[in-house]
Protein backbone atom coordinates (compact mmCIF):
# COMPACT_ATOMS: atom_id res chain seq x y z
CA UNK A 1 0.00 0.00 0.00
CA UNK A 2 1.55 3.24 -0.98
CA UNK A 3 1.73 6.86 -1.19
CA UNK A 4 2.29 6.29 -5.10
CA UNK A 5 -0.23 6.97 -7.42
CA UNK A 6 -2.84 3.61 -7.82
CA UNK A 7 -2.24 1.78 -10.87
CA UNK A 8 -5.23 0.40 -13.12
CA UNK A 9 -4.61 -2.84 -14.12
CA UNK A 10 -5.40 -4.52 -17.74
CA UNK A 11 -4.88 -7.76 -19.45
CA UNK A 12 -5.25 -7.68 -23.39
CA UNK A 13 -5.94 -10.60 -24.93
CA UNK A 14 -4.07 -13.09 -22.68
CA UNK A 15 -4.19 -16.69 -23.05
CA UNK A 16 -2.29 -19.61 -21.29
CA UNK A 17 -2.16 -23.04 -21.09
CA UNK A 18 -2.10 -25.19 -17.69
CA UNK A 19 -2.67 -29.12 -18.28
CA UNK A 20 -5.47 -29.28 -20.15
CA UNK A 21 -6.95 -26.17 -19.49
CA UNK A 22 -6.94 -23.30 -21.71
CA UNK A 23 -7.50 -19.77 -20.55
CA UNK A 24 -8.43 -16.26 -21.93
CA UNK A 25 -8.87 -13.41 -20.36
CA UNK A 26 -9.12 -10.03 -21.58
CA UNK A 27 -10.41 -7.31 -18.56
CA UNK A 28 -9.97 -4.43 -16.44
CA UNK A 29 -9.37 -3.95 -12.88
CA UNK A 30 -9.64 -0.16 -12.51
CA UNK A 31 -7.10 1.90 -10.45
CA UNK A 32 -8.13 2.46 -6.76
CA UNK A 33 -11.07 -0.05 -6.76
CA UNK A 34 -11.56 -3.18 -5.14
CA UNK A 35 -12.22 -6.03 -7.27
CA UNK A 36 -13.66 -9.23 -6.61
CA UNK A 37 -12.58 -12.21 -8.82
CA UNK A 38 -15.55 -14.24 -8.51
CA UNK A 39 -16.66 -17.94 -10.20
CA UNK A 40 -17.04 -21.47 -9.56
CA UNK A 41 -13.92 -23.76 -8.07
CA UNK A 42 -11.76 -24.07 -10.98
CA UNK A 43 -12.88 -21.51 -13.09
CA UNK A 44 -9.53 -19.58 -13.62
CA UNK A 45 -9.59 -17.31 -10.09
CA UNK A 46 -6.53 -17.96 -8.66
CA UNK A 47 -5.02 -18.07 -12.33
CA UNK A 48 -5.69 -14.95 -13.34
CA UNK A 49 -4.71 -13.00 -10.08
CA UNK A 50 -0.80 -15.23 -10.70
CA UNK A 51 -0.93 -13.73 -14.01
CA UNK A 52 -1.23 -10.24 -12.54
CA UNK A 53 1.48 -10.95 -10.01
CA UNK A 54 4.04 -12.54 -12.40
CA UNK A 55 3.93 -16.28 -11.23
CA UNK A 56 1.68 -17.16 -14.57
CA UNK A 57 3.19 -15.96 -17.96
CA UNK A 58 1.12 -15.81 -20.68
CA UNK A 59 1.71 -17.51 -23.81
CA UNK A 60 -0.20 -14.32 -26.19
CA UNK A 61 -1.25 -11.31 -24.78
CA UNK A 62 -0.20 -8.31 -22.74
CA UNK A 63 -0.47 -7.39 -19.11
CA UNK A 64 0.08 -3.70 -18.09
CA UNK A 65 -0.02 -1.92 -14.57
CA UNK A 66 -0.23 1.82 -14.88
CA UNK A 67 1.02 2.73 -18.01
CA UNK A 68 3.80 0.11 -17.39
CA UNK A 69 3.84 -3.04 -19.38
CA UNK A 70 4.63 -6.02 -16.88
CA UNK A 71 4.08 -8.83 -19.02
CA UNK A 72 7.50 -10.18 -19.34
CA UNK A 73 8.26 -9.18 -15.62
CA UNK A 74 9.42 -11.36 -12.59
CA UNK A 75 6.80 -11.26 -9.56
CA UNK A 76 9.70 -9.28 -7.40
CA UNK A 77 9.55 -5.96 -10.15
CA UNK A 78 6.09 -5.54 -10.29
CA UNK A 79 4.46 -2.90 -8.02
CA UNK A 80 2.41 -5.56 -6.19
CA UNK A 81 1.86 -6.93 -2.75
CA UNK A 82 0.33 -10.17 -1.98
CA UNK A 83 -1.91 -12.05 0.80
CA UNK A 84 -2.77 -15.41 0.66
CA UNK A 85 -5.12 -17.37 2.53
CA UNK A 86 -2.30 -19.20 4.32
CA UNK A 87 -0.23 -15.85 5.38
CA UNK A 88 2.73 -17.55 4.55
CA UNK A 89 4.52 -16.11 7.56
CA UNK A 90 8.08 -18.27 8.67
CA UNK A 91 7.39 -20.03 11.92
CA UNK A 92 11.40 -19.76 13.05
CA UNK A 93 11.37 -15.30 12.46
CA UNK A 94 9.74 -12.93 14.87
CA UNK A 95 7.42 -10.83 13.94
CA UNK A 96 8.97 -7.65 12.89
CA UNK A 97 12.03 -10.24 10.52
CA UNK A 98 8.55 -11.51 8.87
CA UNK A 99 7.60 -8.26 8.25
CA UNK A 100 10.92 -6.64 7.26
CA UNK A 101 11.08 -9.18 4.69
CA UNK A 102 8.54 -6.88 3.10
CA UNK A 103 10.89 -4.33 2.57
CA UNK A 104 14.32 -5.82 2.02
CA UNK A 105 14.32 -9.48 1.37
CA UNK A 106 18.42 -9.32 2.85
CA UNK A 107 16.78 -8.62 6.17
CA UNK A 108 19.21 -5.99 6.79
CA UNK A 109 16.85 -3.32 8.29
CA UNK A 110 17.59 -0.07 9.57
CA UNK A 111 16.24 1.83 12.54
CA UNK A 112 13.53 3.94 10.35
CA UNK A 113 12.71 0.17 8.71
CA UNK A 114 11.72 -0.94 12.56
CA UNK A 115 9.86 2.19 13.25
CA UNK A 116 7.96 1.33 10.11
CA UNK A 117 7.46 -2.48 11.46
CA UNK A 118 6.16 -1.00 14.17
CA UNK A 119 4.05 1.34 13.09
CA UNK A 120 2.41 -1.55 10.40
CA UNK A 121 1.65 -3.52 13.45
CA UNK A 122 0.04 -0.43 15.31
CA UNK A 123 -2.26 -0.14 12.15
CA UNK A 124 -3.35 -3.73 12.24
CA UNK A 125 -4.23 -3.76 15.89
CA UNK A 126 -0.84 -5.59 16.71
CA UNK A 127 1.05 -3.00 18.65
CA UNK A 128 4.30 -4.59 20.46
CA UNK A 129 3.98 -7.83 18.80
CA UNK A 130 7.17 -7.42 17.25
CA UNK A 131 9.43 -10.44 18.95
CA UNK A 132 5.86 -12.39 18.83
CA UNK A 133 6.92 -16.12 16.53
CA UNK A 134 3.91 -16.96 14.21
CA UNK A 135 3.27 -19.85 16.10
CA UNK A 136 2.14 -18.33 19.17
CA UNK A 137 -0.74 -16.33 17.23
CA UNK A 138 -4.28 -16.67 16.60
CA UNK A 139 -5.14 -17.50 12.62
CA UNK A 140 -6.78 -14.03 12.68
CA UNK A 141 -3.45 -12.58 14.23
CA UNK A 142 -1.44 -14.01 11.82
CA UNK A 143 -3.90 -13.05 8.50
CA UNK A 144 -2.86 -9.18 10.65
CA UNK A 145 0.60 -9.53 10.39
CA UNK A 146 0.26 -10.63 6.54
CA UNK A 147 -1.63 -7.45 6.11
CA UNK A 148 1.20 -5.32 7.94
CA UNK A 149 3.94 -7.48 5.59
CA UNK A 150 1.58 -5.89 2.72
CA UNK A 151 1.43 -2.42 4.22
CA UNK A 152 5.44 -1.83 4.65
CA UNK A 153 5.74 -2.60 0.64
CA UNK A 154 4.04 0.64 -0.22
CA UNK A 155 3.34 -0.88 -3.35
CA UNK A 156 0.22 0.57 -5.21
CA UNK A 157 -1.23 -2.87 -5.80
CA UNK A 158 -2.90 -5.31 -3.38
CA UNK A 159 -3.64 -8.51 -4.47
CA UNK A 160 -5.48 -10.97 -2.29
CA UNK A 161 -6.24 -14.89 -2.95
CA UNK A 162 -9.35 -15.83 -0.64
CA UNK A 163 -7.30 -13.93 2.42
CA UNK A 164 -10.48 -14.87 4.62
CA UNK A 165 -11.29 -18.36 3.97
CA UNK A 166 -9.35 -20.10 6.77
CA UNK A 167 -11.14 -17.67 9.82
CA UNK A 168 -14.49 -18.11 11.19
CA UNK A 169 -17.28 -15.60 10.05
CA UNK A 170 -16.86 -13.47 12.90
CA UNK A 171 -13.21 -12.68 12.30
CA UNK A 172 -14.24 -12.49 8.46
CA UNK A 173 -16.45 -9.60 9.10
CA UNK A 174 -13.57 -8.05 11.13
CA UNK A 175 -10.65 -7.96 8.99
CA UNK A 176 -12.70 -7.55 5.93
CA UNK A 177 -13.69 -4.48 7.86
CA UNK A 178 -9.36 -4.10 8.53
CA UNK A 179 -9.16 -4.38 4.65
CA UNK A 180 -11.93 -1.66 3.83
CA UNK A 181 -10.72 0.56 6.58
CA UNK A 182 -6.63 -0.20 5.10
CA UNK A 183 -8.17 0.29 1.34
CA UNK A 184 -9.93 3.98 2.35
CA UNK A 185 -6.27 5.08 3.64
CA UNK A 186 -4.42 4.34 0.97
CA UNK A 187 -6.70 4.22 -2.09
CA UNK A 188 -4.94 1.22 -3.76
CA UNK A 189 -5.98 -0.93 -6.49
CA UNK A 190 -7.02 -4.07 -4.93
CA UNK A 191 -7.99 -7.15 -6.29
CA UNK A 192 -9.40 -10.03 -4.09
CA UNK A 193 -10.46 -13.71 -5.27
CA UNK A 194 -13.13 -14.97 -3.26
CA UNK A 195 -16.29 -17.62 -2.73
CA UNK A 196 -18.13 -15.71 -0.60
CA UNK A 197 -20.88 -13.42 -1.69
CA UNK A 198 -21.11 -11.51 1.52
CA UNK A 199 -17.61 -10.54 1.20
CA UNK A 200 -18.53 -9.42 -3.06
CA UNK A 201 -20.98 -7.49 -1.00
CA UNK A 202 -19.28 -6.00 1.78
CA UNK A 203 -16.10 -5.16 -0.32
CA UNK A 204 -16.05 -4.58 -3.81
CA UNK A 205 -16.50 -1.42 -6.40
CA UNK A 206 -16.57 -4.04 -9.77
CA UNK A 207 -16.39 -7.62 -9.81
CA UNK A 208 -15.27 -10.06 -12.41
CA UNK A 209 -17.08 -13.63 -13.02
CA UNK A 210 -14.98 -16.45 -14.43
CA UNK A 211 -16.09 -19.58 -15.82
CA UNK A 212 -14.32 -22.57 -17.57
CA UNK A 213 -11.52 -20.17 -17.86
CA UNK A 214 -13.36 -16.90 -19.03
CA UNK A 215 -14.59 -13.65 -18.02
CA UNK A 216 -18.42 -13.96 -18.71
CA UNK A 217 -19.15 -10.51 -16.58
CA UNK A 218 -17.15 -7.55 -15.64
CA UNK A 219 -19.03 -4.53 -14.12
CA UNK A 220 -19.56 -1.92 -11.54
CA UNK A 221 -20.69 -3.80 -8.60
CA UNK A 222 -24.45 -2.24 -8.72
CA UNK A 223 -24.76 -4.36 -12.04
CA UNK A 224 -22.94 -7.36 -11.01
CA UNK A 225 -25.56 -8.00 -8.58
CA UNK A 226 -28.32 -7.10 -10.76
CA UNK A 227 -27.74 -9.50 -13.72
CA UNK A 228 -29.55 -12.90 -13.67
CA UNK A 229 -28.68 -13.50 -17.09
CA UNK A 230 -24.91 -14.93 -16.69
CA UNK A 231 -24.73 -18.46 -16.33
CA UNK A 232 -23.80 -19.96 -12.70
CA UNK A 233 -23.95 -16.29 -10.91
CA UNK A 234 -27.40 -16.70 -9.62
CA UNK A 235 -25.97 -19.70 -7.50
CA UNK A 236 -22.74 -17.62 -6.79
CA UNK A 237 -24.78 -15.11 -5.40
CA UNK A 238 -26.98 -17.52 -3.69
CA UNK A 239 -30.37 -15.50 -5.30
N1 LIG B 1 0.08 -25.62 -13.00
C1 LIG B 1 -1.04 -26.22 -13.39
N2 LIG B 1 -1.03 -27.34 -14.13
C2 LIG B 1 -2.17 -27.96 -14.51
N3 LIG B 1 -3.40 -27.49 -14.21
C3 LIG B 1 -3.48 -26.39 -13.47
C4 LIG B 1 -2.31 -25.69 -13.01
N4 LIG B 1 -2.72 -24.60 -12.30
C5 LIG B 1 -4.07 -24.62 -12.32
N5 LIG B 1 -4.52 -25.69 -13.01
C6 LIG B 1 -5.92 -26.05 -13.24
O1 LIG B 1 -6.57 -24.92 -13.78
C7 LIG B 1 -7.90 -24.81 -13.24
C8 LIG B 1 -8.09 -23.43 -12.64
O2 LIG B 1 -7.32 -23.32 -11.47
P1 LIG B 1 -7.44 -22.07 -10.48
O3 LIG B 1 -6.66 -22.40 -9.27
O4 LIG B 1 -7.11 -20.83 -11.22
O5 LIG B 1 -9.00 -22.07 -10.17
P2 LIG B 1 -9.82 -21.29 -9.06
O6 LIG B 1 -11.00 -20.69 -9.76
O7 LIG B 1 -8.93 -20.37 -8.31
O8 LIG B 1 -10.30 -22.50 -8.15
P3 LIG B 1 -10.69 -22.62 -6.59
O9 LIG B 1 -11.86 -21.71 -6.39
O10 LIG B 1 -11.06 -24.06 -6.43
O11 LIG B 1 -9.47 -22.21 -5.81
C9 LIG B 1 -8.05 -25.95 -12.25
O12 LIG B 1 -8.74 -27.00 -12.88
C10 LIG B 1 -6.64 -26.35 -11.92
O13 LIG B 1 -6.54 -27.71 -11.60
Amino acid sequence: MTSNQPSGIRLQNVSLMLGTKQFRFDCELPAGAITAITGPSGSGKSTLLNLIAGFETPESGKVTIGSANVTALHPSQRPVSLVFQDNNLFAHLDLATNIGLGIHPSLKLSAEDGKRISGALERVGLGGYEKRKPGTLSGGERQRAAFARALVRERPVLLLDEPFAALDPGLRQSMAGLLLELHRETGNTVAIVTHDANEVRQLADHALFIDHGEITLQAEIEVFLMRRDVPGLTEFLKL
